[in-house]
């Protein structure tokens, strides 16, 4: 349900002293009060389990904005953001502790947006505390962070008891990747650019390639992280919502079901990897000691907190089939991992060669035409063509250039917004639009699921690569195989 007027709301943060709320939801939070986006009279409420009082969170604030935001800290700014914090310790597994929100919240002025940053497993507790507290109104909403549980079947049973407390119109599903301007820009791209509304499909392009490198590890986050695993923790949300904007069929409109309605038939195409295929489709990887960025760092057994017989995975390189008419023949590579050379997150788009070389003089064969998209850092859109070198020779001499689009240097004026601050925003004013169905998540999982399948039974384990490089030499291996290379 949209607000047509953008309403003040509390904003009722589970786990606000942890990770993702230090890093991300206060940093966010912060730049839109510094862009001027949130009502003057909505409020940010705190809660977790560590003992403190308003005071304390915003001390906590402070010192996440110091020590994450990159840019300077506005005092004024600041000021206006401080005056919203409040902070209530509750133990979430604790049904009477939730009564202390009624000392915060206003149900009678503001809507309640409940946003659940904490492990999945904690999902269940809040929706009972919640409810039985009596705090919930029908205006009520609730974000999800992802991954949500870690198979289909812990999925469909964290859903199952939201919807015992949340209608589905209350229930906003993130992936912050959605906010994320590039992919956003996904939809403009293919859906406002005839160029490529006929030239986007297996009669034009050869094959696609999505990489999301990391450059950080795992962050002080093992206890999460090594149960989690790089395939859930990334690429069964991240890329494969990246790989569905790029894949699916036009929507009807912008609306979120017709979006969703698309996409989730993407994700039905995915043509299931097993335990035959699997070690032909797949290559796992998990990161040694090695130089990041000219920095020695430790290897994924050596991290605070390792058990040092892990087989987890940090890296995944795969060969994804879309069985339709339109990608039909068409492979797209996924590949994402931690501790890699750099952060660089972005599509490549490999069209097909023209059928037959005249300008012999140039190449033996002429290189694709590909369209590159930089999704971060550095965002923007590329297409490389062929171009004839200026010059009176009596040959024409053929190279490739760039067609360059900047956003930064493009858009001078616009502020690039992160995935955060736009979806939580969304969030707080209500529009469902950019989060994700229950739907997909599940079709998500079951793709997902026959690749951990597969993975238990193959006596493949994950293959070291060290920290600072692109992955193992598996990944390479990989599409050498169909005579193809990643890109950079
Ligand atoms: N961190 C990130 O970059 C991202 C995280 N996510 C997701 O966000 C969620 C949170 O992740 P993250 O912030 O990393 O996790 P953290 O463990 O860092 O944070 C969770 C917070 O909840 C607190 N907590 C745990 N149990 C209780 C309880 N019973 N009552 C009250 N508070 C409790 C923790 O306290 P204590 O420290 O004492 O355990 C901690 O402060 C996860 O679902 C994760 O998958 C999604 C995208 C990115
Ligand atoms: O969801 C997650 O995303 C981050 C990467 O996000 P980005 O916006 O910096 O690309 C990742 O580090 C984390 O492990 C994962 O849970």
């Amino acid at each position: 349900m949209k607000d047509k007027k953008f309403k003040p709301c509390d904003l009722v943060i589970y786990g606000a002293l942890g990770d993702l709320t230090r890093r991300k939801l206060l940093i966010s939070l912060y730049r839109l009060e510094n862009a001027g986006l949130l009502e003057p009279d909505t409020r940010i409420v705190g809660v977790d389990r560590h003992p403190g009082d308003s005071a304390f969170y915003i001390d906590v604030a402070h010192k996440s904005l110091q020590q994450f935001l990159n840019e300077r800290l506005d005092e004024e700014v600041w000021k206006r953001f401080s005056s919203r914090l409040n902070y209530l310790q509750i133990d979430l597994t604790r049904m009477e502790q939730y009564q202390r929100l009624h000392e915060v919240i206003d149900q009678q002025q503001r809507v309640m947006v409940n946003y659940f940053a904490v492990a999945p497993f904690l999902f269940k507790n809040i929706c009972q505390g919640l409810d039985q507290s009596g705090i919930l109104t029908s205006k009520s909403r609730m974000v999800m962070e992802k991954p949500i549980g870690h198979n289909l079947k812990s999925s469909i049973e964290i859903n199952d008891e939201v919807a015992k407390v949340f209608g589905e119109n209350q229930v906003y599903r993130i992936d912050h990747y959605l906010g994320k301007e590039t992919v956003l820009n996904l939809l403009a791209l293919r859906f406002a650019n005839s160029i490529f509304t006929t030239n986007w499909n297996h009669n034009t392009i050869d094959h696609i390639q999505i990489t999301v490198g990391e450059d950080i590890g795992i962050e002080g986050r093992w206890e999460y992280f090594d149960k989690t695993g790089q395939l859930r923790d990334m690429l069964q949300n991240h890329l494969l919502q990246i790989l569905t904007f790029i894949a699916m069929e036009p929507p009807a409109n912008l609306e979120a079901e017709s979006i969703h309605n698309e996409k989730i038939k993407v994700l039905k195409a995915l043509r299931p990897i097993t335990a035959k295929n699997v070690d032909e489709k797949t290559v796992r990887g998990q990161y040694s000691a090695g130089y990041v960025n000219r920095k020695p760092v430790p290897g994924y057994l050596e991290e605070e907190g390792a058990n040092t017989d892990s087989t987890t995975e940090t890296f995944v390189a795969l060969r994804a089939d879309i069985d339709n008419w339109r990608w039909a023949d068409v492979p797209f590579y996924l590949r994402t991992g931690k501790r890699m050379h750099s952060k660089r997150t972005e599509i490549v788009v490999y069209f097909k060669r023209v059928p037959h070389n005249i300008f012999k003089d140039s190449y033996l064969r002429l290189p694709p035409n590909k369209l590159v998209i930089h999704l971060q850092p550095n965002e923007g859109v590329e297409i490389e063509m062929l171009n004839k070198v200026p010059g009176i020779d009596e040959n024409l001499k053929i190279q490739k250039t760039k067609l360059d689009l900047s956003f930064s240097e493009t858009f001078k004026k616009s502020r690039i917004f992160g995935g955060y601050e736009k979806l939580v925003l969304e969030a707080m004013r209500g529009n469902p639009t950019l989060f994700l169905s229950r739907e997909e998540i599940e079709q998500a999982w079951t793709w997902i699921d026959s690749i951990q399948n597969a993975w238990a039974k193959s006596p493949e384990k994950p293959k070291p690569y060290q920290a600072g490089t692109w992955g193992p030499i598996a990944s390479d291996l990989l599409l050498d195989r169909d005579g193809r290379a990643w890109e950079g």
